[in-house]
């Protein structure tokens, strides 16, 4: 990795990015899409190893992720009380002394993720911060409710205060090839979504293969899905580095033939620090740098922001701090 380029891409400013409007349904497009899955996974299998970032670089990529982070709870045992301990965290995920020596005062998560329920508590809780709220719908995580009801659904998170909204595919749609009617679903959530954003979670451990993680992939974006996400982070298989390389990969496709910057979001399972900073280099690599800002990438995450910090406490003191001192609700 560039080392100098990364400490650099802490500090871009944030640029708005026109939305993608999505386009008519490409048949011949989707059914071209491949993923060769040997190739993809050998090198996936060679990022962890060959990243290496060193100390200082090493905590302006950690701090980089954070901003990216949609700090997460979706516990069935959720309350108003955890909800709010966890929107105090995105506010100020790191303690005020670490991030003044760090040079970063006023860092915040990316986003809050929650269940409808607590949509309000989360708003009132972020007022005045800037931090958007992230709801799960559509049936979250199976997606498998009446589709009146999932479309409904959407509607009252965004009248609840939403700013983005995490819809859930319908995976038979992917795995009978209906490319038709995962485009009519993922087009009609979008519209119900209106000016709020919306991220497609694929539940890719759920999709059979790499090459229909491709294709759910085109076919949401071109619905006009505003990111795509891995995975519910309740599948057996959440976020993994092959999955991602395709998906990342479809994004690029996408921008070169439409000009429309769709985001990514991985997310189940991404709890260590290091596993963050191989996932930012891979997405630096794949896509530039521009990929490297919140509006285009998120962390879907509960626990990661916990291990970040007692990394950067580490690297500012030398000492680990133990675990229970960085709960997250
Ligand atoms: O979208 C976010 C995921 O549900 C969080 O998954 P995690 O608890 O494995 O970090």
């Amino acid at each position: 990795m560039d080392n100098q380029t990364a400490e650099h891409t802490t500090h871009l400013p944030l640029v708005t990015e026109p939305r993608n409007p999505g386009m008519a349904l490409n048949l011949d497009w989707v059914r071209a899409v491949q993923a060769n899955t040997s190739a993809v996974e050998r090198r996936a299998a060679t990022l962890p190893g060959r990243r290496s970032v060193k100390k200082d670089y090493q905590a302006a990529w950690m701090l980089k992720a954070i901003s990216c982070i949609d700090l997460t709870t979706l516990s069935g045992d959720d309350t108003v009380g955890r909800v709010r301990r966890l929107c105090a965290k995105a506010r100020q995920p790191v303690r005020t002394d670490m991030l003044d020596a760090l040079g970063m005062p006023g860092l915040t998560t990316g986003a809050v993720c929650v269940y409808h329920d607590m949509i309000t508590t989360a708003v009132d809780a972020l007022r005045g911060s800037g931090i958007p709220v992230a709801a799960v719908s559509t049936g979250f995580p199976a997606g498998l409710s009446p589709f009146h009801l999932r479309v409904a659904e959407i509607e009252e998170s965004v009248k609840a205060g939403a700013h983005e909204i995490d819809i859930v595919i319908s995976r038979r749609h992917v795995l009978t090839g209906d490319w038709q009617a995962l485009y009519d679903e993922m087009r009609a959530f979008r519209h119900a979504c209106g000016d709020a954003h919306v991220k497609a979670i694929l539940a890719t451990g759920e999709l059979g293969s790499l090459r229909n993680v491709a294709r759910a992939s085109l076919v949401c974006m071109m619905a006009g899905a505003d990111f795509i996400k891995t995975s519910t982070g309740k599948e057996s298989v959440n976020a993994t580095l092959p999955v991602t390389l395709v998906m990342i990969r479809a994004i690029r496709d996408y921008f070169d033939r439409t000009g429309y910057r769709v985001g990514y979001k991985p997310a189940g399972g991404i709890s260590k620090a290091k596993d963050a900073v191989v996932y930012l280099s891979l997405i630096k690599e794949e896509l530039g740098d521009r990929w490297l800002q919140p509006d285009l990438f998120r962390f879907g995450a509960s626990s990661l922001l916990g291990d970040i910090e007692r990394q950067l406490e580490h690297h500012l003191t030398g000492h680990y701090s133990a675990g229970y001192r960085h709960a997250m609700g």
